[in-house]
């Protein structure tokens, strides 16, 4: 059967980085999103925003929510101090196939913890199973009605504490409005809104950066 679209964007890596040099992986992807097919990775305009809020925060503890072919994953591992802890979820295996591998080939697999599961069911097993207490950092790229259900369920696990920043993609495209709405609105966080555009497109798009401020 025909390879599908994460195998291709995979092959697409293979032929056009340099196994260990996680740059040239984000270089790849972006070349055949932008040239050949979309997908929805974070792409580099949200990208380089998210870059400049990992190298500010240098989290120690990072939780990302939707590997999808684990674009995002390289682009936040590559920056994270020696000793940070980072794991990721996937619900779909041919996604989390090929994110292995693209993490792989970034040569960034010793960084990365990729967890195969839906995000409500490992949220209350991340303390026990991992032994992580807290997250510096949620980078919310999942199913887009999971990202409120999803928050509040780490904050009833104590895995969001004060100072700990939510990074949401996709607030306008394909867009969270519950989400947004409970951020903005809760005197628990303090939120703003990186504007962009949809990855490798002139739609808007952008980012909800959400500190907690503790109960
Ligand atoms: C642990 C766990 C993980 C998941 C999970 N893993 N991977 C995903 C993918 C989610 N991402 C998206 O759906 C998404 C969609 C668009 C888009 C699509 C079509 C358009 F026309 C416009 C925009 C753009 C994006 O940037 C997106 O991120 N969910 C699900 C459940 N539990
Ligand atoms: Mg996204």
């Amino acid at each position: 059967t025909r390879k599908s679209r994460p195998q291709r964007l995979l092959k697409a890596v293979e032929g056009k980085a340099t196994l260990g040099d996680p740059q040239s992986v984000i270089t790849a992807i972006d070349h055949f999103c932008r040239h050949k097919e979309w997908a929805m990775n974070v792409g580099d305009e949200k990208g380089s925003i998210l870059d400049s809020l990992v190298i500010e925060l240098s989290p120690v503890n990072v939780l990302e929510l939707g590997t999808y072919c684990g674009y995002s994953t390289v682009r936040i591992a590559r920056l994270l101090p020696p000793g940070a802890r980072f794991i990721t979820l996937e619900f779909n295996p041919d996604y989390a196939a090929v994110a292995r591998q693209v993490i792989g080939w970034a040569g960034l697999e010793d960084k990365v913890q990729l967890v195969e599961g839906a995000s409500g069911d490992w949220i209350p097993r991340l303390r026990e199973h991992f032994g992580v207490q807290m997250f510096d950092l949620v980078f919310l790229d999942h199913w887009k009605d999971q990202y409120l259900p999803d928050t509040k369920q780490l904050e009833e696990c104590g895995l969001i504490q004060k100072g700990t920043v939510l990074l949401a993609d996709n607030v306008i495209c394909p867009g969270t409005p519950d989400y947004l709405k409970y951020v903005r609105n809760s005197p628990h966080y303090d939120s703003r809104y990186y504007r962009s555009h949809l990855e490798y497109t002139k739609v808007e798009d952008g980012l909800e950066k959400s500190v907690f401020l503790g109960f």
